[in-house]
């Protein structure tokens, strides 16, 4: 069996590369960035470590890579012939691995073409929705219309956190132990044959929300006022009381949004946070702020981890002030070598922060999350600047 997987990043070969191989795949791993294709190319495997005491090494076997860029009809050709097509290249990229996937799609249903399913496992709520938005807006109605019938694209939610890697061996990567991989079992095809390792779930929505606003929502919360603290790991930043009491503060505002609206039992909800915040205090990992905040446009997106549980909360009449807080620390994220971080600091400098915030959040400068917003926005720049 053959499994194609865009993006030999840290997710990429960490997590589904890894579980894809176990499950009995063939992984070919599909990437722009040639050093590492060739690496992969020439060693045709790779060692992942699990971050806990006993540190178990499994060597991943027998992988293929290919560069998209430079190999873009072997990439296709990789696709046309795939028993499952995945992805963990960042939401705003699968725009720019849709062409191959089309071209690929072409050639496969010139024929009689097996199914296939196309998962998009990146931190977005309906990635692999996005994904099939951009392929078929490639095709001609004609393939279209043969795609429905045989290519599928589930929408998934992933959870393992897999750190920026700096190791002499250039593949190898170090992960945490847990893992979750779900996926919506009612967007598969008929008679699937599930991959080992998965959760199939029925709707996946309580699943991705409780994900979405629970570990990427504290975590991001973490980075952006541990970055302010002049903190440079996630483990430190939890270290210091002021900046765990914000994450608690925050995850019981997204748990009470949560449980509002889909039901949770409260109790395993405060297991579940306890078990997230046990995983961002992993000391055999060490995970940069600037990692975990990277994007922060991204993140402070309408649909995204901090807005949307926000939105969530004000509309069902539940507190938000916290989560409005990690929005204004946030706009005060300020690492020049990330484009976005960059954009945004442009912007509070040319239309001021109040504007810039309504901009990038699409929430009104009159809605009360965003007088919150600033309030926190005035204070913590005050204290930023009495810190330096
Ligand atoms: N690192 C983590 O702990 C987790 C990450 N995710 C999600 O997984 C996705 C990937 O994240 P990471 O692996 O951390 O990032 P990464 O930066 O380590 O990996 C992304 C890979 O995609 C490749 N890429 C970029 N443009 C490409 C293109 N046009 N075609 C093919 N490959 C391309 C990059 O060269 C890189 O190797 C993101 O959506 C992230 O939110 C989800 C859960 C956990
Ligand atoms: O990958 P993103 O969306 O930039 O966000 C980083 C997040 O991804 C994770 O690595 C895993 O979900 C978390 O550690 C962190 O919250």
């Amino acid at each position: 069996m053959k499994a194609v997987h865009f993006g030999a990043g840290n997710i990429g070969r960490g997590f589904i590369g890894l579980l894809l191989s176990q499950a009995g795949y063939e992984v070919c791993f599909v990437d722009v960035n040639e050093e590492l294709v060739s690496e992969l190319k020439a060693r045709g495997e790779y060692p992942v470590t699990l971050a806990s005491e006993g540190q178990e090494t499994t060597v991943v076997k027998g992988i293929t890579a290919l560069n998209s860029a430079s190999e873009p009809e072997a990439a296709a050709r990789a696709v046309a012939e795939a028993d499952i097509v995945t992805t963990a290249v960042g939401v705003n990229i699968l725009k720019f691995i849709a062409p191959t996937i089309a071209e690929g799609l072409k050639l496969r249903l010139q024929g009689e073409a097996a199914p296939l399913h196309i998962i998009a496992c990146e931190n977005a709520i309906g990635g692999s929705t996005q994904l099939k938005e951009h392929v078929y807006g490639l095709l001609d109605e004609e393939t279209r219309r043969k795609a429905d019938s045989s290519i599928a694209f589930p929408d998934a939610a992933v959870d393992r956190i897999v750190p920026l890697q700096q190791h002499e061996d250039r593949l190898k990567v170090v992960v945490e132990p847990f893992y979750e991989w779900a996926v919506d079992r009612s967007q598969m095809l008929d008679g699937f044959k599930p991959v080992e390792g998965v959760h199939y779930v029925d709707r996946l929505e309580p699943y991705i929300e409780r994900k979405l606003f629970t570990v990427n929502t504290g975590h991001c919360s973490a980075a952006y006022i541990g970055f302010l603290k002049g903190y440079e790991t996630i483990q430190d930043a939890v270290k210091d009381d002021e900046v765990a009491k914000h994450v608690r503060a925050v995850l019981d505002e997204t748990g009470a949004a949560l449980i509002h609206k889909h039901g949770f039992n409260p109790a395993e909800h405060q297991a579940y946070i306890a078990t997230i915040l046990d995983r961002f205090r992993n000391p055999a990992l060490t995970d940069e702020v600037v990692r975990v905040g990277r994007s922060p446009i991204r993140k402070l997106s309408p649909g995204d981890r901090l807005v949307s549980p926000a939105m969530l909360a004000f509309e069902s009449g539940l507190a938000y002030k916290s989560l409005a807080k990690s929005m204004a620390a946030a706009l005060l994220f300020d690492v020049p070598e990330d484009p976005e971080s960059a954009e945004l600091q442009r912007s509070v400098r040319e239309i001021g922060p109040s504007d810039t915030a309504s901009k990038y959040t699409g929430i009104a400068g009159e809605h009360p999350i965003m007088g919150e917003l600033m309030e926190h926005y005035e204070a913590l720049k005050i204290e930023l600047e009495n810190r330096s």
